[in-house]
């Protein structure tokens, strides 16, 4: 551990002290779980920050404590809450319009805000699929419209978009699935379309399994990531450290010729096995997935891994 102004550094980051200093980013969920992590580093290189989610506790919650966080290393935190749901244009268009006038500018966005419910695609109701597509793909397209138009096309940014392990398709999460590949496809067109502006568009993709207290808390489960770690090639879970300094690197300079790409992070998961799911074992080649949960006491995935 490091010593900063007498100070024990508390946090690392691969990338130089100061990278950042006098640029603007907003991170959507950037209060709690990766957004979070994200946030800490952005304001630990010396960025200054707008988190901006639907629930104004989270928020002010998440906000302190990383502001208590930063001052234990030793930093100031420039670190500013908005309230934003990502589905309502009308709320994301003030998020960029009240950044750029507080701050001047708008150097980075992080579209992380984003989530589902696990449920079979049968099952499904309109109210539910749309709630799911319009969080993760429609508010993606509605930020990074707005930060273009209101910002960027004419000084330039870097976007990092939020994707998830959703190669192979995702059974039960087949909205979130579905936009999260709409999400992969808007970031390469977006890579091509605004490279005349020279705004960087990439996206990272988590594999199921970056753990996160809120994040767990939507699955009424606070141990579901941990169970993922079995079908990981590299035999664990990740961290939203981890997911951050992937997110840092692809708004750094260092990716200043990477544009329209989307980063796995998933220890090799995604290259092995679909996450999560499985056939049964009693099922025919025509049978429907049937879910076996990684919970499911009869048939513990970990019992079956060949790794
Ligand atoms: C074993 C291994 C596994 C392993 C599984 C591990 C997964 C790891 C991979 C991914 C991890 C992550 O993304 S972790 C991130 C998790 N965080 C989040 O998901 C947070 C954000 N999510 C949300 O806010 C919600 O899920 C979302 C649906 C998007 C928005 O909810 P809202 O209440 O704002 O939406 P509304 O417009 O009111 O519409 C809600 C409608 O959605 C549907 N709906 C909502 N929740 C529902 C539910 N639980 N079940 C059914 N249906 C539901 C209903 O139709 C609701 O309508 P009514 O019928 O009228 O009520
Ligand atoms: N954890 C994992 O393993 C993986 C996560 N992901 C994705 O990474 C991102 C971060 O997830 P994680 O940190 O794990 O989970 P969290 O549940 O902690 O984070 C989700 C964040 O998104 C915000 N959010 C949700 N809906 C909206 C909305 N309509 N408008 C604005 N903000 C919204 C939430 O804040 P609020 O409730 O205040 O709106 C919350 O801060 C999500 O997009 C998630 O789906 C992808 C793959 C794997």
């Amino acid at each position: 551990m490091s010593l900063h102004h007498g100070k024990p550094l508390c946090v690392s980051s691969i990338f130089r002290p100061g990278l950042y200093d006098g640029q603007v980013a907003i991170v959507t969920g950037g209060a709690t779980g990766i957004g979070k992590g994200i946030t800490k580093e952005l304001l630990f290189l010396g960025c200054t920050v707008v988190i901006a989610s639907r629930k104004a506790d989270r928020l002010a919650d998440g906000a302190e404590e990383i502001r208590n966080w930063l001052q234990n290393t030793g930093r100031q935190a420039s670190l500013h809450v908005l309230q934003c749901n990502v589905r309502k244009e009308d709320e994301v268009k003030n998020l960029i319009s009240t950044t750029v006038r507080m701050f001047g500018k708008l150097d980075f966005l992080v579209n992380n805000g984003g989530g589902q419910f696990l449920s079979s695609t049968a099952d499904i109701r309109l109210k539910g699929w749309n709630a799911v597509v319009e969080t993760n793909l429609t508010g993606t397209f509605l930020l990074c419209r707005e930060a273009y138009n209101q910002w960027m096309k004419d000084h330039g940014g870097v976007i990092v978009n939020m994707a998830m392990d959703m190669w192979k398709g995702y059974p039960f999460m087949g909205h979130s699935g579905a936009a999260r590949a709409g999400v992969v496809n808007l970031t390469k067109t977006l890579g091509v379309e605004w490279a005349q502006s020279n705004v960087r568009v990439n996206a990272v993709a988590p594999g199921s399994s970056i753990a996160s207290p809120t994040a767990a808390a939507n699955y009424g489960n606070a141990n579901i990531f941990d169970a993922a770690a079995v079908n990981i090639p590299l035999k664990r879970t990740g961290t939203v450290e981890e997911v951050s300094s992937a997110v840092c690197f692809l708004l750094s300079p260092g990716a200043a010729f990477i544009t329209g790409e989307t980063i796995r992070i998933d220890g090799g998961q995604s290259f092995y096995i679909t996450p999560n799911f499985r056939l049964s074992e009693d099922s025919k080649p025509s049978d429907v997935y049937r879910w076996q949960s990684q919970f499911d006491s009869d048939h513990p995935t970990g019992t079956k891994s060949k790794l």
